[in-house]
């Protein structure tokens, strides 16, 4: 199999505790020198992928290649081109952030520790607070830092678990950077996301992971030109009308935003079709506070990739 081009090759990657299916089939391919992002819910699979993917679990099934090494057959040579940043932090921090740093050099056998210490440092602007402990640092200099650390041996995969969960907008945009200028320096970088916006910002491509499998995958505007275009949103009054209006307009695709009690409909962009639209909703005497016409945006691809999953199982467990 050629794989010069491809740093990270997945296919019917499958994994069960017990009974429970965690992975059912995930499948994608991470082009050298490109961010993905593996974007779901709490519980999608997306922890569970990175661990295969790092050799720390096995899979029950599939198989999985990182430049071209077989994780389950060849996990050292895996470690070689491999780091990870997971959820939890590896620091130390009673100890200083060039302290380290020079650690990690060693434990890499390093020729020289503090030199790559300090041009680490300072490619993370952390120069300045290397000698203060650790533990008196802002959470986002701790993740910095802990990229860092990840980055002492040169890997040319990087494996991101939730990279800005828990850091406040500044630090987010401060990492959104750093991940950016790894992937210009030749990194290949797979992250794991919660976040719509994070994965819209920052992914070369994105695969919607829910329910151990991926749903969608493509660039950001690949994934939205899979709905039709053509959306309107309606704003109502209240959570009842959005709910009824949700039922009206049923026959066509909706996605619903509760919080702003909006509604997408996704339609053909006829002028007959919203004449239709607005009589559903007289009729069922809903008064619409806002109306706009939209390009779908990732969160609609999202909520309605997860809404026809679990019709379609449903159905399935209706057969
Ligand atoms: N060792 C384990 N034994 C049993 N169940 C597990 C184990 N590890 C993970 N799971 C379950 O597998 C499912 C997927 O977990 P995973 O951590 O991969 O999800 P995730 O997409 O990373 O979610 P989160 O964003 O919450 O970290 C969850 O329901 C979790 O409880």
């Amino acid at each position: 199999m050629e794989k010069t081009d491809v740093s990270i090759f997945v296919s019917s990657l499958k994994k069960s505790y017990k009974d429970k299916e965690i992975l059912k089939d995930v499948t994608f391919s991470v082009p050298t020198g490109t961010i993905y992002a593996l974007l779901g819910s709490n519980g999608a699979g997306k922890t569970t992928t990175i661990r295969i993917l790092t050799t720390q679990i096995r899979p029950d099934g599939g198989t999985a290649h990182i430049q071209g090494f077989d994780v389950a057959k060849e996990p050292e040579k895996v470690h070689r081109v491999i780091s990870l940043t997971g959820q939890f932090s590896a620091l130390d921090e009673s100890l200083t952030g060039m302290e380290n740093l020079l650690i990690m050099g060693r434990l890499h056998h390093l020729s020289a520790p503090e030199k790559s210490a300090v041009r680490l440092l300072e490619y993370f602007d952390l120069s300045a607070s290397s000698s203060r402990r650790v533990s008196s640092w802002s959470g986002g200099m701790k993740r910095k830092l802990d990229i860092a650390m990840s980055l002492v041996g040169s890997p040319s995969v990087l494996f991101l678990d939730e990279p800005t969960t828990g850091l406040d907008p500044q630090s987010r945009l401060a990492m959104w950077q750093i991940v950016r200028r790894l992937r210009d320096g030749g990194m290949t970088v797979l992250l794991t996301t919660q976040y719509l916006e994070e994965a819209e910002q920052l992914a070369d491509q994105i695969g919607i992971l829910h329910r151990g499998r991926i749903l969608a995958q493509g660039t950001p505007s690949q994934l939205k030109s899979l709905l039709p275009q053509g959306a309107v949103r309606f704003t109502f009054r209240d959570q009842e009308d959005l709910r009824c209006a949700a039922f009206l307009l049923g026959k066509w695709q909706t996605s619903s935003h509760p919080a702003e009690c909006a509604l997408t409909v996704f339609t053909d962009g006829r002028a007959d079709t919203l004449r239709e639209l607005f009589r559903h909703l007289r009729e069922g005497h809903i008064s619409v506070r806002k109306f706009s016409e939209l390009s779908p945006s990732l969160e609609d691809v999202f909520l309605t990739m997860i809404k026809e999953e679990k019709s379609y199982g449903k159905n399935k467990a209706k057969l």
